[in-house]
């Protein structure tokens, strides 16, 4: 499968997410507005690639020319794009001081931050694949995910993801229990559409049928993604990370966190200084230009919520599992 995310004669192309899973579509984009636009309406998406886009982005602006400061200007817009995942604005950030340098060595670094991006992936799952083990008993494997956190919300390969690739091949994935992911469906879209394409058993299930199939013994262990990790360990995650990390302590599930550093955010001590971008109502009134809430109704739509660190079992990075550090 091709990159997620990538660099092809002057252009940014993306994999368009909205199109998945009934059309594979690549686009080409070759403004930072089009970048932009296509960020905030996922097209591209998920915390490494968003970083990726960033990145490529202010190389977009770089060889369009003009002042140092209006590149900064358009760097800022493309952090600012989404809040949340932290690796926007550090891709961002890490692509932008080379602006010095001039555009080939902004897009250098870019570039750099592509070919790492894989590489770092298939570290962190592989190490996560082992907590996975050490923290179950039953051959093979059923697992539960939520939302995205695949080849598609990375440059390549996956982080929580990535956990099943690598346990697949060792013949230790039984099933994967897909959370649908409400209300934009990364899960029964993206992950269902991954794991089709990657041959790996899969059911997609309602998100509030999760503690249901813990209840019912049906999962050994729960992997997903993150946003932004604060210094103690607390976990920015899609919605509906929370409650499952909640129902899994209840019921005794393993809740493994996987991501690479450039998602851990030590400059915030805990979760609760995490900005949770809030989405458009229409996310929830309307499914496929149906209206599914009377019209004006009021809506609540947070993007993003936040397991506290005593929830997880462990955040796994490449560089193993995080000892979070404790908030005085
Ligand atoms: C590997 S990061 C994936 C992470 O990003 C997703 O959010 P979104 O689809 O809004 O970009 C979700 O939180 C995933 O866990």
């Amino acid at each position: 499968m091709r990159r997620t995310v990538d660099w092809v004669d002057g252009a940014v192309v993306i994999i368009d997410q909205v199109a998945l899973p009934g059309e594979y579509r690549v686009l080409e984009l070759r403004t930072v507005d089009e970048l932009v636009a296509a960020i905030q309406r996922l097209a591209v998406r998920g915390a490494p690639a968003l970083g990726a886009a960033g990145a490529l982005g202010v190389a977009l602006a770089a060889f369009a020319g003009g002042s140092a400061d209006a590149v900064r200007a358009q760097a800022e817009r493309l952090a600012a794009a989404r809040p949340t995942a932290v690796n926007l604005r550090w891709g961002v950030t890490r692509a932008l001081g080379r602006l010095d340098e001039g555009a080939e060595a902004v897009l250098a670094e870019a570039l750099v931050m592509l070919d790492e991006d894989e590489q770092l992936n298939r570290t962190a799952s592989a190490h996560a694949a082992e907590v996975v083990l050490a923290e179950t008993t039953r051959r093979p494997l059923r697992l539960l995910s939520h939302c995205n956190a695949g080849h598609l919300a990375t440059v390549a390969w996956g982080t929580a993801l990535g956990v099943v690739w690598h346990l697949q091949a060792r013949g230790l994935v039984e099933s994967v229990l897909v959370d649908e992911t409400r209300p934009l469906l990364q899960g029964s879209r993206l992950t269902a559409w991954e794991l089709a394409q990657a041959g790996v058993p899969y059911r997609v299930q309602p998100d509030s049928a999760a503690a249901t199939a813990m209840a019912r013994g049906l999962v050994d262990c729960v992997l997903v993604g993150a946003d932004r990790i604060a210094a103690n360990g607390d976990v920015a995650n899609k919605i509906g990370t929370y409650p499952l990390a909640i129902a899994a302590a209840h019921h005794g599930v393993p809740f493994v966190v996987v991501a690479p550093e450039s998602t851990v955010d030590t400059s915030i001590a805990s979760g609760a200084a995490i900005e949770i971008e809030e989405r458009r109502p229409e996310e929830l009134t309307e499914l496929g230009g149906v209206r599914l809430a009377p019209a004006g109704a009021a809506v609540f739509n947070p993007a993003f919520d936040v397991t506290p660190a005593a929830l997880i079992t462990a955040v796994v990075t490449e560089n193993g599992v995080r000892a979070p550090q404790p908030t005085s």
